[in-house]
């Protein structure tokens, strides 16, 4: 298939901050456009994202010059071209790029006109995107954890960890777990409201109010989960992102919003048993550093039989690193975001990789997003049984959940609720 156009500009994304919408349009007159979204709390071996440093626009934070670089080196370099993959278009983009970390062009020039190509190909082949992305017979829809209670680098003034989620996992479709997902949103807007906290919301749509420990937030989602008439633990249960790199000072974990306190590594890995042990908490995320491969191990020792471990800034959609975690038995599952990595096709081999030594893959929207709802798709694909982006009431985030549920509905009896199976069988460790 000859590529026909590729074209960029500038827009915003949900903090107002800039980033890049890039369109393909292939020779058939088939046309795809995407969005690329924007982490706050990264990893330090993400693909690069460039931003222009200009501080007279947006505070140095204005996209540009990926812009130019897809509307310029990208668009000479493939204009024309005959291209007959995915896999293809994105070894061009690669090679153009010609740098380990995508410095030189930038993961936000190269991401979104990836995932652009992937839209005109499934207008051009007339299917959806999800089977674009990978074809299959039957697919599973995902859990969706949502993220209720924000805190960390997501909300200014509260907590010390960055998520608290709810899994709503004993559904019989995406439908009724949203439903679940939401009427407990609500309940906890409630019991937040009567207690006098305020419920303005964070990044991420959940909640960012004052509490003063980060007991006090689980608490509350439990309590939550009951008065919307559910079972913790049996219908919903808790999922974390205490995004630990955040915490770590070089040698310890610090508490830096609430008490000051810092911890050993082996001193957060004893809170981190002792809160599954007296909650019903079936994935943590990011609970050890990125630079504390010692403290990942341990954690991983001492938990992986139980619960999902997932490494977010340790592995960052990496499979040559998530290679060496597999080698070092370093989590049990890998989060997969996108721009993390740059394309859709190694995204794509991240997943293959996780999956072929029983990772579990946890598919991951940014906290700053866009109304593109590929991540839901990906989802889809993949077959990965979970996926997180944000809760309650934010369009960025709200965009992807329906998504799925025009899927779910797209594919009848052709698609299967993942349930709480999706957080159990470890089979390694
Ligand atoms: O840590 C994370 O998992 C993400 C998404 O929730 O946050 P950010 O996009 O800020 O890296
Ligand atoms: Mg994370």
């Amino acid at each position: 298939m000859k590529i026909k156009q590729v074209k960029a500009r500038e827009v915003l994304d949900s903090r107002g901050n800039p980033t890049v919408s890039a369109d393909v349009v292939l020779e058939d007159g088939s046309f795809g456009t995407a969005m690329c979204p924007s982490g706050a709390s990264t990893g330090e071996k993400e693909a690069v994202e460039l931003r222009d440093g200009d501080q007279h626009r947006y505070n140095g934070k204005g996209v540009l010059k990926a812009v130019s670089n897809i509307n310029d080196e990208i668009s000479n370099a493939l204009t024309g071209r005959d291209v007959e993959s995915q896999e293809a278009f994105d070894k061009l983009l690669i090679e153009l790029d010609g740098t380990p970390f995508k410095s030189k062009l930038g993961a936000n020039a190269l991401l979104p006109v990836s995932m652009a190509f992937s839209r005109a190909m499934s207008h051009s082949r007339k299917v959806p995107l999800y089977r674009q992305l990978y074809e299959r017979r039957d697919y599973i829809m995902p859990v969706p954890c949502m993220n209720v209670i924000n805190g960390g680098r997501h909300a200014d003034n509260n907590l010390d960890f960055q998520e608290f989620m709810i899994a709503p996992h004993n559904a019989s479709s995406f439908r009724e777990a949203i439903r679940m997902g939401e009427e407990t949103f609500h309940a906890l807007k409630g019991i937040l409201k009567a207690k006098g906290y305020y419920t303005g919301v964070g990044d991420e749509g959940g909640f960012a109010p004052n509490l003063s420990t980060n007991e006090e937030a689980v608490e509350l989602i439990l309590e939550s989960i009951v008065k919307a008439g559910y079972d913790p633990g049996k219908d919903i249960s808790i999922c974390l992102d205490p995004a630990a790199s955040e915490m770590w000072d070089g040698s310890k974990y610090l508490f830096y919003k609430s008490t000051q306190q810092r911890m050993e590594s082996s001193e957060l890995i004893s809170l981190w048993q002792s809160w599954v042990t007296k909650y019903p908490i079936v994935l943590l995320e990011d609970g050890m550093g990125e630079d504390d491969w010692q403290g990942w191990k341990q954690l991983t020792q001492a938990m992986g039989k139980n619960i999902e471990l997932v490494g977010d800034d340790i592995f960052c959609t990496n499979p040559a690193i998530l290679q060496k975690g597999i080698d070092e038995r370093v989590a049990n599952s890998i989060l997969i975001k996108l721009n993390q990595i740059g394309t859709v096709t190694e995204t794509l081999d991240t997943i293959r990789l996780a999956n072929k030594h029983g990772y579990h893959q946890f598919l991951s929207h940014r906290s700053g997003e866009t109304e593109d709802t590929f991540l839901a798709d990906l989802a889809v694909a993949s077959n990965a049984g979970h996926l997180k982006t944000g809760s309650g009431c934010r369009s960025e985030r709200i965009a992807k959940y329906n998504r799925l549920l025009l899927i779910e509905e797209e594919l009848g009896v052709a698609a299967t609720f993942a349930d709480g199976e999706t957080f159990k069988n470890w089979n390694n460790k």
